[in-house]
């Protein structure tokens, strides 16, 4: 029998192959993605982290064993404070001052891809809440690592490539799928189905997310107050 993750693979591996088509990705290594592209993109990422965070801890929280536990515990740290140096280099390279970050609105596709990353790690199971953060890992880590390839003339690219591309994140990705394999082989039809659903659903906002940025994303100015 193949394992979990070949058979979750099965399901999104068509929005991996558009993801990797996007011109927002495809600009990170040509180098030629619009400096206000990247800094959308990194902005609302910031904001995206934070409720990543929080649904990593839930995650942990309901882990079905000791390793488990600290797993998504560690991870929800690292979401912070790991990623969160990453960007304070992107923000210091854009000129940005922290109030100028603080100030930055949640814009409708970060918001409805952490309202769901939350209900559902929430009100899940552990099964559920491991299928809904799991693209995050995992689309990141074979983005990455196809683009590691390919490199970027643009060093703030670079970084970003070498982030999700280098050793320490796909060993951590491994782990992550090495849990995935383990539920899968107990898991209800019915949960089963749930997990699938999840994953597709968030893979799918990995994708909008990336476009978001390539759009220049906002709230619809004439409705503002
Ligand atoms: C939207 C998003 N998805 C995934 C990652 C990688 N942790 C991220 N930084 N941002």
């Amino acid at each position: 029998m193949s394992r979990y993750r070949d058979q979750l693979w099965n399901e999104i591996e068509h929005i991996y192959a558009a993801i990797l088509e996007h011109p927002f990705v495809t600009g990170l290594t040509d180098g030629s993605l619009p400096a206000p592209v990247f800094q959308h993109y990194v902005l609302q990422d910031a904001h995206y982290l934070r409720d990543y965070a929080r649904a990593l801890a839930i995650t942990g929280a309901k882990g079905d064993d000791e390793d488990a536990i600290v797993l998504f515990s560690a991870d929800a740290a690292g979401a912070i404070t790991v990623e969160r140096s990453l960007h304070a280099g992107f923000v210091a390279d854009f000129g940005l001052s922290p109030e100028q970050v603080a100030a930055t609105p949640v814009l409708p596709t970060t918001l409805a891809y952490t309202s769901y990353l939350l209900r559902t790690a929430h009100q899940g199971s552990f099964a559920e809440a491991v299928a809904v953060v799991l693209p995050c890992y995992w689309i990141y880590a074979r983005v990455g690592e196809a683009l590691l390839a390919e490199g970027s003339p643009e060093p703030l690219f670079q970084r970003w490539i070498a982030t999700y591309g280098g050793e320490e994140f796909q060993l951590t990705v491994e782990r992550v799928l090495r849990i995935v394999d383990r539920l899968g082989e107990r898991l209800s039809d019915s949960e089963r189905a749930r997990c699938t659903e999840h994953v597709v659903t968030t893979s799918t906002y990995e994708w909008l997310f990336w476009d978001a940025a390539w759009r220049q994303e906002s709230w619809p100015a004439e409705l503002a107050r």
